[in-house]
């Protein structure tokens, strides 16, 4: 199989602590969930996958490519936990002004509005805009120049759960457009929403596999469960 993201042994010091411990792991296409109580490196795994974290050891492969290569730059869709869009332009005005910036012709503006569902607000000031609506503004952003891998850095935080619902949708419909989408949460109750997941801990990759596997393998009924279980055995 290929694989969009691989890394081996990849080791992230930050400010004198290990923070990934010679992380080993594997991202196919679909929706793939990155779950993981807080502070156990995931966003220093998806800025490490990103090219902007810098790693102290092992490997990082995207797309074929060493994670950071200049020819990448245009084929991942990146969103932080920050809001990427500003507050008091337009929907529209900020998706005309990225396209610019990025070099992407105009025309994929109304492209990324119509992916997100955001076309009746195009017109809406973003800081006038509700906490989910503002998301999918910056999703659309990192829509432009129609990437191959998208990361998402805990996009659902603080959304009420139909919002949450709609942009789950919204990723799978992206997967089915032949997207790879990776996801961070950390409320385990959105495993199940993922085709594939990684559960991290520590820095180190507990279980990687489908939420059926994952379930089947620690013999649990949900994944939280799987989880705790696996805790208990790794420690
Ligand atoms: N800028 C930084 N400098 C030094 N250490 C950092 C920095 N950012 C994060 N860390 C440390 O790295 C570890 C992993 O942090 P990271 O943000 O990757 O975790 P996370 O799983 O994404 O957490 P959360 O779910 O809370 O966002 C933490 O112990 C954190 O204190």
């Amino acid at each position: 199989m290929n694989y969009v993201v691989e890394t081996r042994g990849l080791r992230v010091v930050r400010s004198g602590r290990v923070v990934l411990d010679g992380l080993d792991l594997s991202i196919g296409s679909g929706v793939t969930g990155l779950l993981g109580p807080s502070g156990c490196g995931k966003s220093t795994l998806l800025r490490s996958i990103v090219g902007v974290q810098r790693v102290a050891g092992g490997e990082v492969t995207v797309l074929g490519e060493p994670a950071g290569s200049r020819s990448l730059r245009r084929r991942i869709g990146y969103v932080t936990q920050a809001a990427s869009v500003y507050d008091d332009l337009t929907v529209a005005e900020n998706l005309r002004f990225f396209a610019r910036v990025l070099g992407s012709p105009v025309g994929e503006v109304d492209a990324a509005l119509e992916s997100v569902d955001l076309t009746a607000y195009a017109e809406a000031v973003v800081g006038r805009l509700s906490g989910g609506q503002r998301s999918r503004a910056s999703l659309a952003v990192a829509l432009l120049g129609r990437p191959s891998l998208l990361v998402l850095d805990e996009p659902t935080v603080g959304l009420d759960p139909v919002l949450r619902r709609d942009l789950w949708r919204l990723f799978h419909g992206l997967a089915d457009d032949g997207v790879t989408v990776l996801v961070s949460s950390h409320v385990m109750d959105e495993a199940e929403r993922c085709d594939r997941l990684l559960l991290m801990r520590d820095g180190a990759v507990l279980a990687q596999g489908t939420p059926a596997e994952i379930r089947e393998r620690a013999g649990t009924d949900d994944v939280e469960s799987a989880f705790l279980s696996l805790v208990g055995a790794s420690s």
